[in-house]
C-alpha cells in the first residue's frame, strides 16, 4: 500500500526504490556525477537505519549534541550542516525533511529510500536476486532499472541498470520536463460559458451563479468630475495620463554629501556648497567636490552618488566618506520619473480609488478626476416575524439584522443605499416596494422569503414588475438566491438566514456591485492556508465556513474554524476573520492539508 504525497517544492523529487541489496548507493554514486557533470545540480535524501550518525565522538559539536542541544548546526565558509534530533515514530515525514531543502540551490531532490510513499520512483530490479517486483502494486513507478531476465511491462520505461548514461538521460528528460501541478482554485470567476450551463437536480455551482450573475450587470456608463477631496472609494472613468515626471528632478533620497562616483578614492572630497530641498546647486560638480545635501533635494550636475551623512566625516570643508568600498554608482540617488514617467498612464480606468491612489493623483498635480456615478443600492427585509431594532421584541419574533449587514456591506462598496425598511409580506405591497425601489436604484436587495416554503409573495411581486430567475446554488450556507430584472435595476433576493445573507452578499452581490460600478479587477484574493483541524464538505458543493486564521510559529497561516456554523449565528461570523471556502471536487479536508481562504479585509 502506498502513502500519499504531496511534494511541497517547486522542483521535482524523484526516488530510487528497491530491495536491499540490489545496489541502490552504488547506481546513485555513479548517476550523481554523470547528472553534475550535465549541469543538474542535485540533493539527496537518504532514509537510514535508527541509529545513524554524522558526526564523530570527540568532536566539539558531537559533544554538544550529546550534552543535549536538539539542533546543532555547524558551518564554516564552505559548509554547513544542520543535525536535528527529531525522534519520530515509523519513518520520518518526507514532506516536512523536503521542506528543509534549499529549492533555489538545487534542480531535482533525488530520494533514496520511502519506498511506501507515492512519489514518482525508479524501481531498480535484479532477477537473480529473487525478489518481488515493486510496480505490481505501486503505481508511482515511471521506470524500472533492471537486467535483461526482468520482466517489464510496455508502459513502463525499461532502463539498463548497468548503463548510467541511460539512467541520466532518464532522470535529466524527467527534470526538464517536470511541471509543477496547477493550483485549481475554489471558485472559478472567469468562465463565461459556465453561465449557459443548466441547472441540475442539485442546483447551479457557485462559479456558475457567478457567471450567471455578471452576464445579467451592465457597467454604468455616466461619469462626473470630483474634487478630490471628496472621493472616497470611487472608480476612475478613464486613464490618467501624467503631464509630469515625479519626482521632477533627479534629487537625494538622504541627508549626505553628493558626489561623482568616480571621485571615491581614499582621500577626503572638498566640500563646495549646500543643496536643501527646494533649491538647485549653481555650478556643475567637478572630480574631488561634494556637495552637503538634504533629502529631496536637487542633485547638483556633475554628482551621481550620495554618502550618508552617519557614513561620513566632516572636517575643515572636506569630506571623508567612511567604507568607501562599499559605495555603489547610484546610491541613495531617486531619478526624475522614476515614480511615474511624463506621459505614463499613472492610473487606468476602472481603478477603485484607495488613498494611496489618491495620494498618487495629488503627486501627478490633479485636484478633480473623472469618476462613474456611485451606484445607488436600495434594501428592504421581509417576514412577519422581523421587527425593527429599538423597537419592543414581540413573542416569536426577530430583530432585523440582514438589512443592517446588507446595508454595511454595500457603504462599504462606494453605493449610495436607500434604506426601505421591512416590508409587510403580501403581494400588493411587495409589488409596489419593488416598483418604487427600482425607478430609484440601480440594485434593489431583499432577504427573506426565497426557500421553497414561502417564496410566493417575493415571486408573485417580481413577476408583476420584472423577470426573475430562482436559483438553488450548491453552497452551504446560502442556498436558495433570486436575481432578476426590474426595468434597468438588477435585484437579488438573498436568502433569510443572517450568515447565508452575508455569505451570499460577498459572493454573488460584491462581484456584480463591482462590476456594475465599472471596476476591472473585482475577484476576490484566495490565499493557501494550512488547515488546523479536518475539515468536512461533500463533493459538489461548495461550502464556506467562517475561520480564523494566524500566522503560526513555522512562519506558515494557519486556519481554525470558529466553531458551530449555523446560518443563524452572526457571532460566527464576529469571531471570524475569513472565510475557509471549500471547492465543489473536495469532501474533506485533512488535519494539515491546504485550504484556500478569502481574508475579510478582502471581502467586508
Ligand atoms: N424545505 C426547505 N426548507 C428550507 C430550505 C430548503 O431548501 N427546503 N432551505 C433552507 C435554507 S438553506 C435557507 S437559507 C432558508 C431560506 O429561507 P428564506 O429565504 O425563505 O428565508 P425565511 O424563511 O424568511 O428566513 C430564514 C431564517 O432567517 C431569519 N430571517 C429572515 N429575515 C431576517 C432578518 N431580516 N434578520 C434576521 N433574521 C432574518 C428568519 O427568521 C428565519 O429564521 O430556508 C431553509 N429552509
Ligand atoms: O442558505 Mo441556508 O441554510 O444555507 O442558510
Amino acid at each position: 500500500m502506498t502513502v500519499v504525497f504531496s511534494n511541497p517544492l517547486p522542483i521535482p523529487v524523484l526516488g530510487f526504490c528497491a530491495y536491499s541489496g540490489t545496489g541502490k548507493t552504488t547506481l546513485l554514486k555513479q548517476l550523481i556525477p554523470e547528472l553534475n557533470q550535465r549541469g543538474i545540480r542535485l540533493a539527496v535524501i537518504k532514509h537510514a537505519h535508527h541509529n545513524f550518525d554524522v558526526d564523530i565522538p570527540g568532536k566539539d559539536s558531537y559533544e554538544m549534541r550529546k550534552a543535549g542541544a536538539r539542533q546543532v548546526l555547524v558551518a564554516s565558509h564552505v559548509r554547513w550542516a544542520l543535525m536535528t534530533e527529531d525522534p519520530v515514530e515509523n519513518d520520518p515525514q518526507l514532506q516536512h525533511l523536503l521542506s528543509q531543502i534549499e529549492a533555489d540551490k538545487v534542480d531535482i531532490v533525488l530520494v533514496e529510500g520511502f519506498k511506501k510513499l507515492a512519489l514518482p520512483k525508479i524501481e531498480l530490479h535484479r532477477a537473480a536476486h529473487n525478489k518481488p517486483l515493486i510496480h505490481v502494486h505501486d503505481d508511482n513507478i515511471v521506470a524500472i532499472a533492471c537486467c535483461d531476465e526482468t520482466q517489464v511491462p510496455d508502459t513502463l520505461t525499461r532502463l539498463d541498470l548497468n548503463n548510467i548514461n541511460q539512467i541520466a538521460d532518464f532522470v535529466q528528460h524527467y527534470q526538464q520536463n517536470w511541471q509543477a501541478p496547477q493550483v485549481s482554485l475554489p471558485i472559478n470567476f472567469d468562465n463565461q460559458a459556465l453561465s449557459e450551463q443548466p441547472e441540475s437536480e442539485y442546483g447551479i455551482s457557485v462559479s456558475q451563479g457567478i457567471s450567471k450573475v455578471l452576464n445579467q450587470v451592465k457597467p454604468i456608463n455616466q461619469t462626473e468630475l470630483v474634487d478630490l477631496i471628496d472621493i472616497e472609494n470611487r472608480v476612475l472613468a478613464h486613464d490618467i495620463i501624467s503631464e509630469i515626471n515625479v519626482p521632477q528632478q533627479t534629487n537625494s533620497a538622504m541627508d549626505g554629501y553628493a558626489f561623482a562616483f568616480d571621485s571615491v578614492n581614499n582621500s577626503p572630497l572638498k566640500i563646495v556648497g549646500e543643496v536643501l530641498a527646494g533649491h538647485h546647486y549653481p555650478n556643475i560638480l567637478q572630480q574631488g567636490e561634494a556637495v552637503r545635501i538634504m533629502t529631496g533635494a536637487t542633485l547638483p550636475q556633475g554628482a551621481d552618488t550620495i554618502q550618508a551623512r552617519e557614513l561620513a566625516e566632516e572636517s575643515n570643508q572636506t569630506v571623508s566618506l567612511l567604507e568607501p568600498n562599499y559605495i555603489i554608482k547610484g546610491q541613495h540617488v531617486r531619478l526624475a520619473g522614476e515614480d511615474i514617467a511624463q506621459g505614463e498612464v499613472a492610473l487606468s480606468a476602472g481603478t477603485r480609488l484607495g488613498s494611496a491612489e489618491l495620494g498618487l493623483m495629488a503627486s501627478l498635480g490633479f485636484n478633480r478626476l473623472p469618476i462613474f456615478k456611485r451606484p445607488v443600492v436600495a434594501v428592504f427585509s421581509t417576514g412577519d416575524e422581523v421587527s425593527q431594532p429599538g423597537e419592543e421584541l414581540k413573542p416569536n419574533c426577530i430583530f432585523d439584522a440582514n438589512r443592517y449587514t446588507i446595508l454595511s456591506m454595500a457603504k462599504k462598496l462606494g453605493c449610495q443605499v436607500i434604506d426601505l425598511g421591512i416590508i409587510d409580506d403580501n403581494e400588493q405591497t411587495l409589488t409596489s416596494t419593488l416598483r418604487d425601489a427600482a425607478s430609484r436604484a440601480d440594485v434593489v436587495i431583499s432577504s427573506g422569503g426565497v426557500s421553497v416554503g414561502n417564496a410566493d409573495y417575493i415571486k408573485m411581486a417580481l413577476a408583476n414588475v420584472g423577470s426573475t430567475h430562482f436559483w438553488r446554488i450548491n453552497m452551504r450556507p446560502g442556498r436558495p438566491l433570486a436575481v432578476g430584472n426590474i426595468n434597468q435595476s438588477l435585484f437579488f433576493g438573498l436568502p433569510g438566514n443572517p450568515v447565508a445573507v452575508m455569505v451570499s452578499f460577498m459572493q454573488f452581490v460584491q462581484p456584480a456591485i463591482r462590476k456594475l460600478a465599472g471596476e476591472t479587477h473585482w475577484q476576490p484574493q484566495f490565499i493557501p492556508a494550512i488547515a488546523a483541524q479536518p475539515l468536512r464538505s461533500k463533493t459538489g458543493r461548495t461550502e464556506f465556513l467562517r475561520g480564523i486564521y494566524h500566522i503560526a510559529n513555522d512562519g506558515q497561516i494557519h486556519v481554525s474554524t470558529t466553531g458551530a456554523q449555523g446560518s443563524g449565528m452572526l457571532s460566527s461570523m464576529v469571531n471570524a476573520n475569513c472565510l475557509i471556502v471549500i471547492g465543489e471536487e473536495t469532501a474533506t479536508i485533512p488535519k494539515g492539508d491546504r485550504v484556500f481562504i478569502q481574508p475579510f479585509a478582502d471581502l467586508l
